[in-house]
């Protein structure tokens, strides 16, 4: 058996340790004795935080492989720190019934560089008439428990109600990309307010987020069942979850890199790489978000990495397809937003980027603390070194990256998934079993 030894790491709390990693788990934590290990990992100066988790990513395969398949954004998930992506439906054909979240359960277990776990439909197709298999998904191999017709809203408020009373038994979540359809359609694709007007783009204004986030949170509390609201992006989205959570409402939310930092005024270059759904929002909104995360009213960061291939994305704005990159950028971004100014520190990370996550998709292997007998997941954080973005070197198969030429503070060294490095430097590892590890 492979026995990995992290040397010197920065855990939660304390000073440098070692970790002894052996089959999968974390075997020793403290000073450990370098005899019989295989690979050396040098962690001198590096914080070692549980292994990231994003519940939120599109790797587009199976049926967009021109734009991503699940060994690319694999790629970029360990790259970017993450020992666990959950996958969202809307692929082609939509991942509603057992078998295809099984498929996407299995492309993911072959790649082997994170754990992807499948989010299943909460409707047939997404068209958000029927519900899918909800319960037939839960009891499969890739055990479902993230629910999502992301990229469309369940706007049907019956549809919403039956398919929480549906997942509640076993512990289910729907995760709602929270946009009504008629405040903004299909075509929305700009922050309703001054830029859009300046720039002549359809509004996408914050009330159809909000009104959906207030209908589900009290469908949630009616139904005693969980909640979870993707992609939050304005403030007043956040003051509905903030009294939900007062009065005890089964309800969790997330927030991605891109509305944590970016505002709408990048709007006014036209550039479609800005192009996202929900749409970038004004500073007061990203202001608010910023907080909400930092008191524990969002719980959690989750990326909504949207990779498009380039005919998809480079056209005129209102043409262009919707989303952005994140994953390995999510860690540089936090990192540089919220640590360095001191707005959170590496538990607080830890707990928005793995512990609550975890918690919230349910994963039993994921997110717990670097002690003997947890799994060995974790991800280890240079938090002074520098790094430039450079979309071309992107591990995605796409390039639709909004941070192209940026320079963050904090970077991921080294990604450990169920004791394997699944990313390193390579100068890091010892050279005796490096290779054998390093995949
Ligand atoms: N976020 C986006 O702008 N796009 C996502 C869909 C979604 O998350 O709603 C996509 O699938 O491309
Ligand atoms: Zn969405
Ligand atoms: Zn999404």
């Amino acid at each position: 058996m492979s026995r990995l030894l992290i040397k010197g790491a920065r855990l939660l709390g304390a000073e440098g340790a070692d970790l002894l990693v052996e089959d999968g788990l974390i075997r020793e934590v403290g000073r450990v004795d370098a005899t019989g290990v295989d690979t050396t990992v040098d962690a001198d100066g590096l914080v070692a935080l549980p292994g990231l988790v994003d519940l939120h990513v599109h790797l587009r395969e199976p049926g967009r492989e021109d734009a991503e398949t699940i060994a690319t954004g694999s790629a970029a998930a360990a790259a970017g720190g993450f020992t666990a992506v959950f996958a969202m439906a809307n692929t082609s054909p939509v991942t509603d019934t057992a078998e295809a979240a099984e498929r996407v359960l299995d492309l993911g277990a072959a790649c082997g560089l994170t754990q992807v776990v499948p989010v299943g439909a909460v409707t047939k197709g997404l068209e958000g008439v029927e519900l899918a298999e909800l319960g037939l998904m839960a009891r499969s191999r890739a055990r479902v428990r993230v629910f999502s017709d992301d990229g469309k809203c369940v706007h049907d408020a019956r549809i919403m109600r039956r398919a929480l009373e549906y997942i509640k038994p076993f512990g289910g979540v729907i995760s709602q990309h929270a946009q009504d359809p008629r405040l903004a359609d299909a075509s929305a694709c700009c922050h309703e307010g001054e830029v859009s007007g300046r720039l002549g783009l359809p509004g996408w204004p914050g009330i159809a987020e909000e009104s959906i986030v207030a209908r589900d949170v009290m469908l949630a509390r009616h139904t005693g069942s969980r909640v979870h609201i993707a992609h939050v992006s304005t403030a007043a989205s956040v003051e509905v979850i903030r009294w939900a959570k007062a009065q005890g409402i089964e309800v969790t939310a997330e927030v991605t890199p891109h509305h944590l930092a970016l505002t709408t005024d990048l709007l006014t270059g036209y550039d479609p790489v800005y192009k996202v759904n929900p749409p970038l929002r004004p500073a007061e909104d990203v202001e608010a978000l910023r907080q909400a995360l930092v008191d524990g009213t969002i719980d959690a960061v989750a990326t909504d990495h949207a990779p498009h291939a380039r005919h998809d994305k480079e056209h005129a704005f209102v043409d262009a397809a919707f989303g952005m990159l994140g994953l390995e950028t999510a860690l540089p971004v936090v990192s540089e937003l919220l640590v360095r100014p001191g707005l959170l520190d590496w538990a607080g990370v830890a707990r928005v980027m793995s512990v609550n996550p975890a918690r919230i998709g349910q994963l039993a292997g994921q997110g717990r603390p670097l002690a003997a007998g947890s799994p060995a997941n974790l991800t280890l954080i240079d938090p002074d070194r520098a790094v430039t973005v450079d979309a071309a070197t992107s591990r995605s198969r796409s390039r639709n990256n909004p941070w192209h030429g940026r320079t963050f503070t904090g970077a991921v060294v080294t990604t450990v998934h169920r004791g394997r490095v699944t990313h390193g430097t390579d100068h890091q590892l010892t050279p005796s079993t490096a290779t054998e590890n390093a995949l």
